[in-house]
């Protein structure tokens, strides 16, 4: 991603060997101030080590890592912790020291060996347990709170460090959808008010949902690095996962959405099947024939139809008339040839009006048929018995086979699709 301001980080080529391994290859990027980044990956793809070796910890075997442009291996410890505050993955909870103690520690950068903390110290480490809820605990033992408060009291210790930088590794590991989501909102609140994070991240959703930018990392490289919509998709979760999954945007939250599967083909691999559906119809059978590596067409269905939410998730190449408008020559033209083309076409358990009954006609020029009969047609009938007529005819033809969703799945699931 391109920084439109002056980086504030810099990983210009780092390698990093540990023992006889390489752990990380050759990863470059710039941070800008105000970024949220989530670094996401699988486990053992080096995201902590990136992060240590980011903060000066582990030694780069080749490269630099830059702070504004200074390289961060001639920093001095206190220099370094005052550009950078560090959350580690597993925090040893030092048994006897209270919430108020943990966050002033924050505040070491700034003091001398024998300085106590100031009246500033205690403001600004107040400041902060308010900023993140925990207030009210100062003076409790760290070891009788819960893992969700704990975590706050060590993100606000981060905070009262005031530095431009903060690393954050698994910070919402074993914390409730609550707390774990408390977490991204507070990065994202001072990321907005100009600091920068790099926050390590198991939950895509969730770092896609607050992240400004994702850097997606496998085998110690940088897989893709960009903005969330940009890097969390099926090719890249594949390379980096080994996933078979359907990325989409899921219309009730308006984020990111993952639907994972097993699979034995990846998309598109398999036989050709043009699904007619409609009306919510069709939107199982097109991820359980998406799921079986088929190549999908479908239609017509209606703008605004959650059909058409589906074939966007799965990848259809979808036909959509107007919301409550017929299906007009040109559409009807479109989906008998894409029936005529199909290996496979299947007629889902849809209602037919005066608007659709073309979708029922088009089933006619299908080789193979599959009709989906959950329901009794006359009982999804709206044309005043004509579709009722035209379904007779079209079940009676050779090609044709009438089951219900359940058996057309355990059929798909027992047989693949060949
Ligand atoms: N101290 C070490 N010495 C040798 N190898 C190490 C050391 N620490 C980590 N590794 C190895 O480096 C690789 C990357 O580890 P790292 O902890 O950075 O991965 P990660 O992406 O953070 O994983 P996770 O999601 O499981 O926390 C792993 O293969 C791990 O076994």
């Amino acid at each position: 991603m391109q920084a439109d301001r002056q980086p504030v980080l810099a990983a210009e080529h780092i390698s990093v060997r540990l023992g006889d391994r390489n752990i990380l290859q050759d990863i470059s990027f710039t941070v800008s101030p105000g970024e949220f980044v989530g670094i996401i990956g699988p486990n053992g793809a080096g995201k902590s080590t990136l992060l240590r070796s980011l903060r000066g910890l582990w030694p780069v075997a080749a490269g630099a890592v830059k702070v504004n442009e200074c390289p961060v291996s001639s920093l001095r410890d206190k220099q370094l912790a005052r550009l950078i505050a560090y959350l580690q993955q597993d925090v040893n909870v030092t048994f006897g020291f209270t919430a108020l103690e943990v966050v002033l520690a924050g505040r070491y950068p700034y003091l001398q060996w024998w300085e106590n903390e100031r009246e500033e110290d205690y403001q600004i480490a107040g400041k902060y347990m308010e900023f993140t809820g925990v207030r009210h605990l100062a003076g409790k033992p760290v070891d009788k709170v819960s893992g969700g408060e704990r975590q706050r009291i060590f993100l606000a210790k981060v905070l009262a460090q005031e530095t431009p930088l903060i690393f954050l590794d698994e910070p919402t590991a074993s914390l409730d959808l609550v707390y774990q989501e408390e977490i991204f909102r507070h990065c994202q609140t001072i990321c907005r008010q100009g600091k920068t994070a790099l926050l390590v991240a198991h939950d895509i959703k969730l770092a896609a949902k607050f992240c400004s930018r994702l850097i997606l990392l496998a085998q110690g490289r940088v897989v893709a690095d960009g903005t969330p919509r940009q890097v969390v998709t099926a090719q890249n979760l594949e390379t980096a996962y080994g996933l078979h999954s359907a990325v989409f945007t899921n219309k009730v939250t308006g984020h990111l959405d993952i639907h994972t599967y097993v699979a034995g083909a990846g998309p598109c691999s398999g036989q050709s099947v043009h699904i007619i559906g409609g009306g919510g119809s069709a939107g199982g059978i097109m991820r359980s024939l998406y799921e079986k590596g088929c190549c999908l067409s479908g239609g017509v269905f209606h703008q605004g139809d959650s059909d058409t939410d589906a074939a966007e998730a799965f990848q259809v190449d979808y036909l959509a008339g107007p919301a409550f408008g017929a299906i007009d020559e040109r559409l009807a033209a479109l989906n008998r040839h894409k029936v005529a083309c199909a290996d496979w076409v299947v007629l889902t358990n849809l209602c037919y009006g005066q608007q659709n009954i073309d979708n029922l006609a088009a089933a006619f020029q299908a080789a193979r048929l599959t009709v989906i009969e959950d329901t009794a047609i006359d009982g999804r009938d709206f044309t005043g018995g004509r579709a009722t007529a035209l379904y007779r005819r079209l079940i009676a033809l050779p090609q044709v086979e009438v089951m219900t969703t359940p058996e057309f799945l355990l059929r798909l699931n027992k047989a693949g699709t060949e």
